[in-house]
């Protein structure tokens, strides 16, 4: 589970989170939406450490975050192992192989050994319907393939959670489709019980699959609750 208390994050002056608290239960899934500049994109960062805040506290099961300093390294480094990230851009190391950019999780963030990690990697692109792509460079696939290599990398460490920054809004529909039945599908598995937390506009697809729905509006959370008895109007913005 991860806990946000009064979270406040403050740009040049400009306050974007604005006391916020909320809670992303545990092996479900949460969709976080809200107008542009809601402050959806700064909140996934301060939850993974990506950035400083003012104060607030970010808990992830025993690791705490506390605003107005420098988180200590090792903090830092306990919280990208237990918290991955899947950005719209995809992120892949381009000079490695699709293989090679799931393995570096496992080989580098762990220490495990090479033969281990490539079984891993193999097992989730498997996962992911990339089995016969393992070889290739991230440029020789398509977007979607792409998101779903980023999907497998994150997975690779074991992380209880997984927080998905726009993870379609730069796929065609039919790609975005793709990447949402893979969050979908690790979404019903009852085995692997990560937390995911989803920013995006796709509400259809958010409809399918969240089991919470976080509504953001000015640096606060507006609803947070059943997907389905969200007020109209909250799901209505572009
Ligand atoms: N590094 C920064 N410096 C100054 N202002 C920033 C910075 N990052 C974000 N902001 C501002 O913070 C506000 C919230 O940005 P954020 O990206 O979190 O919103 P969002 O809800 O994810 O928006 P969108 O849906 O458009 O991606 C915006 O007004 C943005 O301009």
């Amino acid at each position: 589970m991860i806990r946000v208390t009064n979270l406040v994050k403050e740009h040049t002056g400009h306050r974007i989170l604005n006391g916020l608290s909320v809670e992303f239960p545990r092996g479900k899934v949460t969709g976080v939406v809200g107008p542009s500049g809601s402050g959806k994109s700064t909140l996934l960062r301060c939850v993974n450490g990506l950035e400083p805040f003012q104060a607030g506290e970010v808990a992830v099961g025993g690791v705490r975050l506390v605003g107005g300093g420098t988180p200590p390294k090792a903090t830092l480094v306990e919280l990208r192992r237990r918290v991955g990230m899947v950005f719209q851009s995809f992120n892949l190391f381009p000079h490695m192989t699709v293989l090679g950019n799931v393995m570096s999780g496992p080989v580098h963030a762990l220490g495990k050994p090479a033969a281990e990690a490539e079984a891993t990697a193999k097992r989730l692109l498997d996962r992911v319907g990339l089995a016969d792509k393992a070889a290739a460079k991230p440029a020789q696939l398509s977007g979607g393939q792409q998101q779903r290599v980023a999907i497998a990398r994150a997975l690779a460490v074991n992380p209880a959670a997984i927080l998905f920054d726009e993870p379609t809004s730069a796929l065609d529909p039919r790609m975005a489709a793709e990447v949402m039945r893979v969050i979908d599908d690790l979404a019903d598995d009852e085995q692997l019980q990560t937390t995911m937390v989803i920013v995006t506009h796709d509400i259809p697809a958010l409809r399918r699959v969240a089991d919470t729905l976080v509504v953001l509006d000015r640096g606060v959370v507006a609803y947070a609750g059943d997907p389905a008895a969200a007020p109209p109007g909250y799901l209505d913005h572009p």
